[in-house]
């Protein structure tokens, strides 16, 4: 048995976060013999994937309504992310984090399939034990921050989402659903566990003995099951989807100035009174505000 360092750090809504340079540590214990690794810098891990190709994910930024689209696109092999696709994704959130003007994001795909997960020659190419770790170490930090954007994020989940698809269509705030959707925690079945963040997010969203149950039987869980289990916010037509699901984001936020909308997201990420004050302390006397109050507005 070895040991592998982890330091750990609550973050934002309570979402841990594999990463460096903060006080308290965790350890872990590994099956493998003689193996130990330092935290990895997302910069050299992203020269490395950036490596290995197939696919693109692209981001378009609408101006007009504050609404960008984030898409997956190796439609030929189901969506699945190559090394390059999971650094554009990483790279696209750092662009979402620059965007003073939106709102809100959306994330789909092309085709017929959400995302089957890792791209297997990415996978492959990164078999050795610490290939998995240095890529789960890009993917959370990809994950957390696009969860902590102060957008407004949708996943719009059509067709099947496997392995690490499926932990993306956790890390968004809403999930719209076609009736061909699936999500199926797989990893047990192939001799790993989720990598992306996805363990952590299912068991916030799901509860911890429902977690451990769709990940201990990898079932494909079909769309009456994500309704019940409480995953979906919306459904939307497979045809037209990514119109629908703009206009029923846009519904949430055009009538509100982006100060607020960012105020409201980050407010719901706060995990203290403190960090509440100080959200409320930047809107508060703000135009907006003080353009509603002199409307004298009534709410009956
Ligand atoms: C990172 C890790 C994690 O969890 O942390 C993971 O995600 S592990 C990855 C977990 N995901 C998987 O293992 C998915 C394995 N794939 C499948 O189960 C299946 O392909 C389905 C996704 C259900 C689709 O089945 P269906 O019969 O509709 O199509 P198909 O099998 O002919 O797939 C069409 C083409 O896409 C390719 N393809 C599908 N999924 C792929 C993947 N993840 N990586 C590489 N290629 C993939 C197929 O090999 C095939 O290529 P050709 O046309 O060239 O023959």
């Amino acid at each position: 048995m070895n040991v592998i360092k982890l330091v750990s750090r609550l973050r934002g809504d309570g979402v841990f976060r594999a990463t460096r340079g903060f006080s308290s540590e965790t350890t872990i214990k590994t099956n493998y013999e003689n193996i130990s690794w330092p935290e990895p810098e997302i910069e050299d891990v992203k020269k490395q994937l950036r490596e290995l190709e197939g696919g693109r994910v692209t981001l378009y930024k609408d101006e007009t309504n504050g609404i960008a689209q984030l898409c997956i696109d190796h439609v030929e092999k189901k969506n699945s992310l190559s090394g390059k696709m999971m650094v554009e994704f990483h790279e696209a959130i750092s662009t979402l984090e620059k965007w003073e003007t939106g709102k809100g994001v959306l994330l789909f795909s092309k085709g017929d399939t959400f995302c089957s997960g890792g791209y297997l020659e990415t996978v492959k190419a990164l078999s050795a034990p610490e290939g998995g770790f240095r890529m789960s170490a890009l993917m959370q930090d990809a994950v957390m921050r696009l969860r902590n954007l102060p957008l407004i994020s949708v996943a719009v989940i059509h067709g099947q989402a496997l392995g690490g698809g499926a932990e993306l269509t956790l890390c968004t705030d809403f999930r719209l659903c076609t009736p061909k959707s699936e999500i199926g925690f797989v990893q047990a079945r192939m001799g790993i566990t989720t990598g992306w963040g996805g363990g952590l997010l299912l068991k916030k969203l799901v509860g911890h003995p429902k977690a451990l149950d769709i990940m201990l039987t990898s079932r494909r869980l079909k769309l009456d099951e994500i309704k019940a289990l409480g995953l979906v916010d919306g459904i939307v037509n497979p045809d037209g989807r990514l119109n629908e699901s703009s206009q029923w984001l846009n519904s949430k936020v055009e009538h509100l100035p982006v100060s607020v909308v960012h105020a409201v997201k980050k407010n719901v990420l706060s995990s203290s009174f403190y960090e509440e004050r100080q959200i409320f302390g930047g809107v508060w006397g703000g135009p907006s505000h003080l353009e509603k109050l002199a409307q004298n507005i009534k709410h009956n």
